[in-house]
Order: structure tokens, then C-alpha cells, then sequence
């Protein structure tokens, strides 16, 4: 069962759709944007829509729904994640969607931007139900992703095994020569499944790194430098590892089922293995106690990572906020009226198209080397990073002075000229 909509037109509403429309326009509106390009980039390419039937470990047959947005791709093809909540809807994913158009052009990547997802919550299936789940809706998708059309990714609630399952699932529907030539179709899977070196710790990482850049353009020292983190899931556990081992210093952690702190340090490596021991929570960790979540944001603290959903910094808790930096690991964590209430109040964002685009660099050296036959080290797979996103926070941060605009404005301008460029070059609107 399929619903497939072509040039879907702009809607307006609250939420992370708006957000993103909101900084786009704000960007466009700044640079003057050719008005047909600006109607082209407004609106989704395509959108996939699926309902499809798993049977449950009880014998019971449950009907899924699944998303598939692809916002552009005159790039290259379309690229990002597959998340698993029971937030994920269209509205959320054409705005993740957008979003990731917007990363892959600042990246300077040879990507278009895509997201999609279920809704549903994983918590409540075994693993053998989210094994068939995934299956069923990777068939449900289709020829609809592809190594040369729309490469998936992992994000929330979804992991390396994750893509191993959807990998397999999608080459058992190809022909023997297609299932060694076709491992590309997603990235993010385990080493030993065609997987990349350091995809893992990529986003992470990626977000340390450009804490660092902006710590070394402020010339402040990272070492004992107070941080919190929202969510300690992938992004969250390895920007914090990477922090720690530059001396700065873990205070509070606050994930989907509670908040905890320690003002003299909470140590991560301790307190992953306590979460994985946990059932992926950190709750009832001993070395700290539980705070109200509603105080999580205003602690004292000088970084701030948020690194879970959409839209959790908003006009009511930013108010509260004493850090004076803001890395924004997580896709649209602060709302367009939250963004003004912290540029006034001087404290800088380092938005989530440039903090968390390590990901998505590390998803396109894994496809290189699946597309090209070769296997690159952990070294020289982080050297190349480093090297990408020095150059994305430096351009950023050139257009930012020059311009005068805050660093969102910045990366949005890049990124929306370098797609205004290509579809003028083409000659489709010069
Ligand atoms: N995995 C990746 O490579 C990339 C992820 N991102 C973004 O980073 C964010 C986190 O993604 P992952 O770490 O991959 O997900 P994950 O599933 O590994 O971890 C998510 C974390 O967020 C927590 N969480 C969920 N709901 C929450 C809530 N309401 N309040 C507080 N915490 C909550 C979970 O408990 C978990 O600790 C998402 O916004 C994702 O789009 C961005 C770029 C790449
Ligand atoms: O690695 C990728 O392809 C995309 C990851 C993602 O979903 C994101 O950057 O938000």
C-alpha cells in the first residue's frame, strides 16, 4: 500500500517543519535567492508514504506505517537517515529531509537531502519483530532507495544492524551480479557488512571537532570546561567521549527517561557501560542524582550538546540558560524563537548543518569505498574528516564576519548558493 506525491506543496505549521522553512527563507531572503529556485527548494521532490503488515512474535499481524522524503537532489542522489519513534510523521520528515539537503550542500558533498523513518515505539518490540519490521518495509520501499538514488542512513532508534538488515533485505531482491556491485545502497552498516571505519563515531566526533574549531577561534581552553548532553545515544556518547579526552568535563546527562547530574563529573565511559547494562538508560547511574528534566537546560554549565530530538530548546527554557555555547548535535533541537532569545542574549550556536555533518561525511566515505572496491583505515578515515569539517566551520565562520549574520544564517547561505549555483550553471534558470 503506497502513496507516492510528487512536488508536494509547502505547508506551514509548528513544529520542525516550520523551523526549517522559517531559516531557509531567512537565508533566501538574505542573499536574494532567485525566486524559481526558491520555489523548487520550498517543496519535496517526492514523497513515499507505506503501510505494510508484520506478523508479532504472538502471531498477531501489526500494519506499519513508514516515510520516505526526498526533498532535492540536483546534487547527486539522495541522502540520510531512517529514524524509528513514534514522532516520526510526513511533517517530520520532509523537515529532517530539507534539513539534510541543506548539510549535504554545506558539506560540499555529491548528495541531494533525504529522511524517512516508522513510527512506532522500539521499545515495545523484541528483536526479532524489529528484524521483520525492517524487512518488510525495506521491500515496502522498494526500488524507491537505491546505491545511485537514495542511500539510507542510521539515526534515531536505528543502528548498524539496522542497515545490515535493509542491505540484505534489498540485495535478495537483486540479480548475483547486482548483490556484489549494489553495497552502497546504505551506509552506516556494521565493518564486517561492507560498514566504513569510524562511521560510528563520526557524528560525534564531528561535533567535538567543531567545538574545538570554535573553542580555538575564541581562544578558550577546553580543559576543564563544563558540558551537558541530551540524549546519550549515538551522537551523545561519542561527542562526550571525545570531549572527555580533551580534558573537559561531563556534568549532566538527560535522555528519554529522566535527567541525572554531578557537578564535579560524570564519567562517560562509566556511564555507557552503565546504560548498556540498562537497557540503553541512565537512570539509577550511582555516581550522580536525578534532577528535574524541566531544570536540565538552565544548569551552570559552558557547553551545552543537544543530541536527541527536534525542537527541545525552545522560548520557555532558553530564557534559563547560562552556558555560552550551544553545539547542536541533534537535527533542529532549537526553535526559530528560542535562536533569537540566544543570539540576543550572546551565546553562539554552532547550528546542526555544520555540527552534526560528520556523520554524513563519514556515510560518503563508506559509499566511496564500497562504490571504488576499497578499504580504508580508522586513521585515515578520521584525518579526512577532520579535514572536511575544518574547512566547513572556517567558511561558515568567514561568512558569518563578513556578512555580519549569526552562523545558522551562514551555513544556510552556503549552502542554499552552492544549489542557486548548480541549478544556474544547468542553465534550467539563469
Ligand atoms: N546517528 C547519526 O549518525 C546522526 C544523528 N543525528 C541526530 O542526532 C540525534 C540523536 O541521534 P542518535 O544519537 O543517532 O540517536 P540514538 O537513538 O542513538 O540516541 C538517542 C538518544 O536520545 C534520547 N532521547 C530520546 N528521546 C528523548 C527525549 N524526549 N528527551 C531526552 N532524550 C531523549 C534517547 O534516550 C537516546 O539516549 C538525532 O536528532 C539525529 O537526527 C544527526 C546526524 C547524524
Ligand atoms: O549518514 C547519513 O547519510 C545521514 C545521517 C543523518 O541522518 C543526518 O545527518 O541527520
Amino acid at each position: 500500500m503506497t502513496t507516492r506525491v510528487t512536488k508536494q506543496k509547502k505547508q506551514h505549521k509548528q513544529g520542525m517543519l516550520d523551523n526549517v522553512m522559517r531559516q531557509f527563507d531567512n537565508a533566501a531572503d538574505i542573499i536574494g535567492l532567485n525566486p524559481n529556485i526558491r520555489k523548487i527548494l520550498e517543496v519535496t521532490n517526492n514523497e513515499l508514504v507505506v503501510h505494510f503488515p508484520v506478523r508479532m512474535d504472538n502471531g498477531e499481524v501489526e500494519v506499519f506505517t513508514g516515510y520516505r522524503v526526498q526533498h532535492n537532489n540536483a546534487l547527486g542522489p539522495y541522502k540520510g537517515g531512517l529514524r524509528y519513534h513514534p514522532t516520526v510523521d510526513i511533517d517530520a520528515a520532509r523537515a529532517l529531509a530539507m534539513w539534510m539537503t541543506w548539510k549535504t550542500s554545506l558539506a560540499g558533498l555529491p548528495y541531494g537531502g533525504a529522511k524517512g523513518g516508522i513510527q512506532l515505539d522500539p521499545t515495545k518490540y523484541s528483536n526479532s519483530e524489529l528484524e521483520r519490521i525492517t524487512r518488510r518495509f525495506t521491500y515496502a520501499l522498494g526500488d524507491n532507495i537505491g546505491p545511485e538514488l537514495d542511500i539510507p542512513a542510521p539515526d534515531v532508534n536505528t543502528n548498524a544492524q539496522t542497515m545490515a538488515w535493509i542491505l540484505d533485505t534489498y540485495m535478495s531482491t537483486k540479480s548475483p551480479a547486482e548483490r556484489s556491485t549494489n553495497m552502497h545502497v546504505v551506509t552506516g552498516k556494521p565493518i564486517g557488512a561492507g560498514g566504513s571505519e569510524g562511521r560510528d563515531r563520526a557524528t560525534g566526533y564531528g561535533v567535538f571537532l567543531t567545538i574545538k574549531f570554535w573553542t580555538e577561534s575564541k581562544k578558550v581552553d577546553l580543559k576543564d570546561k563544563k558540558f551537558i548532553v541530551q540524549g546519550f545515544g549515538n551522537v551523545g556518547y561519542w561527542a562526550a567521549h571525545f570531549l572527555e579526552k580533551e580534558g573537559a568535563v561531563l556534568i549532566a546527562v538527560q535522555d528519554a527517561y529522566g535527567s541525572i547530574t554531578n557537578e564535579s563529573g560524570i564519567s562517560v565511559e562509566k556511564l555507557f557501560e552503565f546504560s548498556q547494562a540498562n537497557k540503553g538508560s541512565i537512570l539509577g547511574f550511582s555516581d550522580s542524582h536525578a534532577i528535574d528534566n524541566t531544570d536540565f537546560f538552565g544548569l551552570d554549565c559552558d557547553i551545552i550538546i543537544p543530541a536527541a530530538l527536534g525542537n527541545q530548546i525552545t522560548a520557555e527554557n532558553a530564557q534559563h540558560i547560562k552556558a555560552y555555547l550551544i553545539a547542536e548535535g541533534a537535527n533542529g533541537p532549537t526553535d526559530v524563537e528560542a535562536e533569537e532569545i540566544l543570539l540576543k542574549k550572546g551565546i553562539d550556536i554552532i547550528p546542526d548543518i555544520l555540527c552534526n555533518s560528520g556523520g554524513v561525511i563519514g556515510s560518503y566515505y563508506e559509499w566511496l569505498q564500497n562504490r571504488n572496491g576499497e578499504i580504508w583505515q580508522l586513521e585515515e578515515v578520521m584525518e579526512k574528516l577532520e579535514k572536511k569539517l575544518r574547512e566547513s566551520f572556517s567558511k561558515v565562520s568567514e561568512i558569518s564576519e563578513d556578512r555580519k549574520v549569526d552562523m545558522r544564517t551562514a551555513a544556510f547561505i552556503i549552502a542554499i548558493e552552492r544549489l542557486e549555483k548548480t541549478y544556474v550553471q544547468r542553465g534550467i534558470f539563469p
